[in-house]
C-alpha cells in the first residue's frame, strides 16, 4: 500500500473507532445498568487498539504482534455479537463464539509458520469474521424484531458480511489470476474495515435510540402506581384489538371499582389507599388469561378487556378477581375494614366501538354498585347500533 494511504488508514480507523468507543461511554454513563452499552465500549476501544497493533506489525512485520492484532479483531466483533445478544435478552452464543475464535486462530498459527502463508492466513482470518457475521445474523432474526431499524441493522451486518467475504475472494481470485494482490488487497480491507466500523455502529446507535423511544412511548402509556397500561394506553390497544376481532366469540369487557375507596383513604391514609389499589392491580393481572388488556382507567376505577377466545370466562375472570382479592384485602388495611370491589361485564356486539362496550360495562358497574356492591353485573347482549349508546337491560350475575 503506497505510504500516503498507509498513514490515512493508521490515522483515521483508529481515531473513528476510539470516537465511537467515546459516544457509546456517554450513553453508557447514563444508563449504567445496561451492560451491552459498556460491552459496546470496550469493543471500539478494542478495535481502535487492534488497528494500531495491526499497522505497527504490518511496518515491522512483527508475527506476534500479527496474532496479537488477529485474535482483537475477532475478539471485538464477537463482542458486537455479545452485546446484541444481550440487548436483545438472548443468551450470547458463546460456545460458537469460542470455537470460531480458537479454530481460525489456530489455521493462522499453523500458516504463520509455513513460509508462505500470507495469502493463507488472510482467507482464515477473514472467514473467521465472516462466521462472526453469521451468528451476529443468528441473533438477529431470534430477535424476531419487526422494528425497520432492527432489520436496517440486519442490513448492515449482511453488509458487514459480504465485505468481509469478499476479501479472501480478492485473495483467491489473485492467486487463480496470477495477479499481484496486496495493493488492492490492502485498500479494500482498510476501506471496508472503515466502512464495517461506521455500518455496525450506526446501525446499533439507530437500535438504541430506538429501544429508548419505545421505552419512553410504553412509559406514556403506563399508569405507574399499578403498572397497569393507562386510559390512553388501554383505549389505544383495546380499540386496536376490537377493530381487529374477527372471531365468531363476542370480546368481553369487564370494568372493575374498588366499594368506599374514599372511606379507605379518610381512614388509613393515602399510602394505604395505594396498596390496596397495587393489591386489586395484581389480582387482575394474576388472575387474566394471556393476552388479557388491563388498564387502570382513573383512580380506582379499572377496565379489562377479554378477547374473544377468553370472553366466555369473564364472568369466571370477575369471580376469581373477587375471591382472591377479598381473601388478601383486610390484612392490606391491618384488618379494621374490608376492602371489596363491584364489577360490570358487558359482550361486543358485533361491530361495537370501544366507547360503546366501556358505556354498556360502566352501566352494568353502576348496577353492581346498586346492588350492594361486592358483587358482579353483567349487561344483556343488546341490539343497539354500533357507537349508538343505549341503555341495556341489568341482570346481576
Ligand atoms: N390513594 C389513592 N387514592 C386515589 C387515587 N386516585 C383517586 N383516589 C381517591 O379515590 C377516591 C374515589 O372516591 P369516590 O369516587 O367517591 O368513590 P368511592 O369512595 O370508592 O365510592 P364508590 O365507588 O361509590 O364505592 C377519592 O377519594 C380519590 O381521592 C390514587 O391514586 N391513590
Amino acid at each position: 500500500m503506497s505510504k500516503e494511504l498507509n498513514i490515512v488508514f493508521l490515522i483515521f480507523n483508529p481515531i473513528m473507532s476510539a470516537f465511537f468507543a467515546a459516544g457509546f461511554y456517554l450513553l453508557w454513563r447514563t444508563q449504567k445498568k445496561s451492560r451491552f452499552i459498556a460491552i459496546l465500549v470496550f469493543s471500539y476501544l478494542m478495535r481502535a487498539l487492534c488497528f494500531l497493533i495491526l499497522y505497527v506489525s504490518l511496518k515491522y512485520s512483527d508475527m506476534v504482534l500479527r496474532q496479537i492484532s488477529n485474535a482483537m479483531i475477532l475478539i471485538t466483533t464477537a463482542l458486537l455479537v455479545i452485546a446484541y445478544a444481550q440487548r436483545s435478552h438472548q443468551a450470547p452464543r458463546f460456545k460458537l463464539l469460542a470455537f470460531i475464535f480458537t479454530v481460525t486462530m489456530a489455521g493462522l498459527q499453523y500458516f504463520m509458520s509455513m513460509d508462505s502463508g500470507l495469502q493463507e492466513r488472510g482467507v482464515v482470518i477473514n472467514l473467521g469474521l465472516f462466521a462472526i457475521f453469521l451468528v451476529f445474523l443468528g441473533h438477529i432474526r431470534k430477535a424476531g424484531d419487526e422494528n425497520p431499524v432492527a432489520q436496517f441493522l440486519g442490513i448492515q451486518v449482511v453488509i458487514a458480511g459480504a465485505m468481509t467475504l469478499a476479501r479472501p475472494l480478492i485473495i483467491l481470485g489473485s492467486a487463480f489470476f496470477e495477479m499481484d494482490y496486496p495493493d488492492f488487497y490492502w485498500i479494500f480491507t482498510s476501506v471496508s474495515d472503515a466502512i464495517v466500523s461506521v455500518a455496525l455502529a450506526v446501525g446499533i446507535f439507530a437500535v438504541m435510540a430506538s429501544d429508548v423511544m419505545e421505552k419512553i412511548k410504553a412509559e406514556a402509556l403506563t399508569d405507574s402506581l399499578s403498572g397497569l397500561l393507562n386510559r390512553r394506553g388501554f383505549e389505544k390497544r383495546a380499540d386496536a384489538v376490537l377493530f381487529g376481532e374477527t372471531s365468531d366469540r363476542p370480546a368481553a369487557m369487564v370494568m372493575c371499582d374498588l366499594d368506599h375507596f374514599k372511606k379507605i383513604n379518610d381512614s388509613f391514609g393515602h399510602l394505604a389507599g395505594d396498596r390496596v389499589i397495587r393489591a386489586f392491580s395484581d389480582k387482575l393481572k394474576e388472575n387474566a388469561p394471556p393476552r388479557t388488556l388491563i388498564g387502570r382507567l382513573g383512580g380506582e376505577e379499572f377496565a379489562v378487556f377479554l378477547m374473544a377466545d377468553n370472553s366466555l370466562s369473564a364472568r369466571k375472570y370477575a369471580q376469581d378477581v373477587q375471591a382472591s382479592f377479598n381473601a388478601i384485602s383486610a390484612g392490606l388495611v391491618n384488618g379494621e375494614m374490608h376492602p371489596t370491589a363491584s364489577f360490570g361485564i358487558a359482550y361486543a356486539n358485533e361491530g361495537d366501538g370501544l366507547f360503546h362496550l366501556l358505556d354498556r360495562s360502566d352501566r352494568a358497574l353502576y348496577q353492581a354498585k346498586k346492588q350492594g356492591r361486592n358483587c358482579i353485573c353483567e349487561a344483556e347482549a343488546d341490539s343497539g347500533q354500533a357507537g349508538v349508546p343505549a341503555l341495556p337491560e341489568l341482570r346481576p350475575a
